[in-house]
């Protein structure tokens, strides 16, 4: 059972890259991405510290970033996780955690399935949706069957996105791939200090992205439907 212990814990630690951190990352979503950062405060995904939860019952909900200055190609950091917030979504609980770092911010949320009807606050509700006509632009990004654990490889070994069992406890036909994955391949054509989304639907490594951009900054990402939809500006 999630511990709700976790809400308002703080922990700061210091984070060093290079840029071969950065090369493994642009191998994992087919070049360079605006994401990178995400990965270095993350310490690969958005799931630590959810003590007690089921991880097969753990899913990435929303992501944020908001740049501050330039990233260095190489460094040390100081970063600081907060968790901010539990909503209880009834079907779930979305928990809500903060990375602060000198150079950017990302706030990440976690859907707990099964976790939620514990009485507390229902908590946001944003509406992701984008204008009504035609994309600006639209491209496509095919994902090979090892993307997963291409982008295993980040840091991020979550087994939700490599190991076949655990991935059928999750309710998954086999592995599926990281949210920031696919947000990773979905910006690389996106020029953003900051930017808001939500994963709306699973992604299977081998499917086809087909990634639409409007000029307002909304985009959406799809495979036989909508998996993520978010505005950068
Ligand atoms: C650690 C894992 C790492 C990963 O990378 S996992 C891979 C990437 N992530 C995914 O593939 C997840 C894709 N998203 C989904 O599959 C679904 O999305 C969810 C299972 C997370 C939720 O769907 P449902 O259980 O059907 O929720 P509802 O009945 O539509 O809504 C219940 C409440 O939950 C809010 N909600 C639904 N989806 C999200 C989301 N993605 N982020 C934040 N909130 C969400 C709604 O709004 C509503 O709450 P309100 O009534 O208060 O509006």
């Amino acid at each position: 059972m999630l511990d709700h212990s976790i809400l308002g814990v703080v922990e700061v630690r210091e984070q060093s890259w290079t840029a071969g951190d950065a090369e493994v990352y642009a191998a994992a979503v087919g070049g360079d991405s605006p994401a990178f950062p995400i990965t270095l405060a993350q310490h690969g995904g958005p799931q630590l510290g959810l003590t007690g939860a089921d991880m097969t019952q753990v899913l990435h909900a929303t992501q944020s970033l908001v740049l501050h200055r330039p990233l260095p190609a190489a460094g040390t950091m100081p970063v600081t996780r907060t968790v901010t917030d539990i909503f209880d979504k009834g079907s779930g609980a979305l928990v809500v955690s903060t990375w602060d770092t000198p150079y950017f911010s990302t706030r990440s949320s976690c859907f707990v399935k099964g976790e939620g009807g514990f009485g507390g606050p229902r908590g946001e509700s944003p509406a992701f949706t984008v204008p009504d006509r035609a994309p600006d632009t639209t491209w496509t990004f095919q994902t090979s069957d090892d993307q997963a654990l291409r982008y295993r490889e980040t840091g991020d070994v979550n087994p939700m996105h490599a190991d076949p069992e655990f991935a059928r406890r999750a309710g998954f036909s086999r592995p599926i791939l990281h949210g920031l994955c696919t947000l990773g391949i979905t910006l690389r054509h996106i020029e953003l200090s900051t930017v808001d989304c939500r994963f709306t639907a699973p992604v299977y490594p081998g499917q086809l992205l087909t990634v639409d951009c409007w000029r307002t900054g909304e985009f959406r990402t799809r495979t036989d439907r909508v998996v993520l939809v978010g505005k950068a500006v």
